[in-house]
């Protein structure tokens, strides 16, 4: 009797909210959109090469939210500030969901990561626990650490004696020997078969899982029952991500003096911790090794495409270079920066914060799903509609932004008119980046020990300047370009 009273209630319960659903619907203007067509929806909307510009340019027929329709999903693009933040900060108990993707769960580990897992309470743990490690890993080390790599990076430039080089692989390593010696206390020469194994992998995972091969699984089953070769390879760089991580997690659980200070230490104690506080097993090793997955990804593409953006924009206009340099002359006089120099050189800063603008490195964030109904703009918004949060399309909003494609850092200057409030470059939010206080100290930095050492120009006199369109998968990256860094006089630290 009790099971036939529950069933009646949750019946009703379903009803009632139905009901509630149609009246909200019914009252609340209908999003717009593209054309929907017949099955596929506006899946065609979705294979363009640069996703973040197309649906910047869908904005300006559409308005700044608007819903596009993928199989039985409906996906609601937000392309404004105020949008974004409304759905993000604002309502973000609202938002702080991730959609379940059936390719997602397979580079998660079956959505245990943090960027990937749904808003639950294991995820909550889990994140809490390794916003902390971070944070005291930061507070310990994360200065030395950076300035260590940042040195390095500078040998690194001198070793190539003026001659012409791309620098993508060396700004990978810098970024990734932070995030490796944060986690393990382990650094890699650019040479080591180990690094450049685990980022080619992780490389290809990231961009084999922005292709639209994989992403239309996710949307249509059925295709899941077809050979897919992209899926495949798919697999197999993902088994080799696990396998590589595992083994770095066993060398480090076996060093006779382990890192007390490295990420990994804290997040083992932690996780015994808060399992014995709990009683249950609410942490597994499974998270540890996503843990690891997350940081390793979310730390290294993202700084390293920034500082190679940097460059190339600096090649577009020198003067701005010339400016950081000669404020960093006057204000540092000889010593290399500190962090907290960086109230004191606004040149740097406004450089660092237009680049940001112009080239948010994960430019639609990571897909975001309404955990209840909710509403944004003052459209309804059902549960588990995805959110895709356009930064890309909010840092070129020209109602905020005067000239918004022009690379003009002066604007974040004093009576520049640019407001860095409105930039949002890391979300926000629940889901706000993990690694912002650790990749806004690295920017930093990475930048000023570059531009105080060096003078990037191009190859020769009259050779193409870098095409600044870029490369748009899940991180935006720069396409590959040749430069010269040409020490500055004074380089001796
Ligand atoms: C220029 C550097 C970086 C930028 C622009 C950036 C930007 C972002 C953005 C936009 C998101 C998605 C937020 C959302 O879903 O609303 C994100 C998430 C994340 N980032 Fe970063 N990131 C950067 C560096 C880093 C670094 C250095 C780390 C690690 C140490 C990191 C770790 C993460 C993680 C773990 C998440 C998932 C957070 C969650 O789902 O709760 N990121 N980042």
């Amino acid at each position: 009797r009790l099971q036939g009273k529950e069933e009646t209630a949750g019946a009703e319960c379903g009803f009632l909210q139905r009901l509630y659903q149609f009246l909200h619907h019914s009252s609340s203007p209908a999003l717009p959109g593209p054309p929907s067509r017949f099955l596929i929806g506006n899946m065609m909307e979705m294979t363009h090469d640069h996703m973040p510009s197309h649906l910047t340019n869908l904005a300006q027929r559409y308005g700044n939210i608007y819903r596009l329709k993928c199989g039985s999903t409906t996906l609601v693009v937000l392309n404004s500030g105020e949008v974004i933040r409304e759905a993000l900060v604002k309502k973000w108990s609202d938002f702080a969901g991730r959609p379940a993707s059936y390719t997602g769960d397979i580079v998660s580990g079956g959505g245990r990561n943090i960027s990937l897992g749904d808003y639950t309470e294991e995820w909550r743990a889990h994140r809490r626990v390794v916003h902390s490690a971070l944070l005291r890993c930061c507070q310990q080390s994360l200065h030395g650490v950076i300035e260590r790599q940042a040195l390095h990076l500078r040998k690194v430039l001198m070793d190539y004696q003026g001659t012409a080089a791309d620098l993508s692989e060396d700004f990978t390593v810098a970024a990734s020997n932070v995030i490796t010696t944060l986690a393990f206390g382990k650094e890699y020469d650019k040479t080591s078969s180990e690094l450049q194994e685990l980022h080619s992998c992780l490389n290809e995972i990231v961009g084999l899982w922005g292709s639209s091969w994989i992403s239309a699984l996710d949307s249509f089953p059925l295709l899941r029952k077809l050979p897919n070769p992209v899926f495949a390879r798919l697999l197999k760089e993902v088994a080799r991500r696990d396998e590589i991580i595992k083994q770095h997690l066993r060398d480090y659980k076996l060093q006779d003096n382990k890192k007390a200070d490295a990420i990994m230490g804290s997040l083992l104690q932690a996780f015994e911790k808060q399992n014995n506080a709990e009683q249950g097993q609410l942490l597994t090793d499974v998270h540890v090794h996503m843990t690891t997955v997350d940081l390793l990804i979310g730390g290294t593409e993202t700084t390293a495409a920034w500082l190679n953006w940097t460059v190339a924009f600096l090649l577009h206009r020198p003067e701005v270079q010339t400016r950081v340099y000669e404020e960093l002359c006057t204000v540092l006089e000889e010593r290399y920066p500190k962090y907290s120099d960086r109230h004191r050189l606004p040149v740097l800063s406004s450089v660092i914060s237009e680049v940001l603008r112009l080239r948010p490195v994960a430019p639609l964030a990571v897909p975001h799903r309404a955990i209840r109904d909710s509403s944004i703009a003052g459209y309804f918004i059902p549960k588990n509609t995805v959110i895709i949060p356009n930064l890309f399309g909010a840092h070129h909003d020209p109602a905020v932004w005067s000239e918004p494609y022009s690379f003009k850092p002066e604007r974040f200057l004093e009576g520049g008119g640019g407001s860095a409030r409105s930039l949002m470059p890391f979300g926000g939010g629940a889901r706000l980046c993990l690694g912002e206080s650790l990749a806004k100290m690295e920017l930093f930095l990475f930048t000023a020990y570059l531009l105080r050492d060096f003078e990037f120009i191009l190859p020769e006199r009259g050779a193409p300047l870098p095409d600044l369109t870029g490369l748009a998968s899940v991180v935006l990256k720069i396409e590959a370009y040749r430069v010269v860094a040409r020490p500055r006089p004074l380089t001796e630290p």
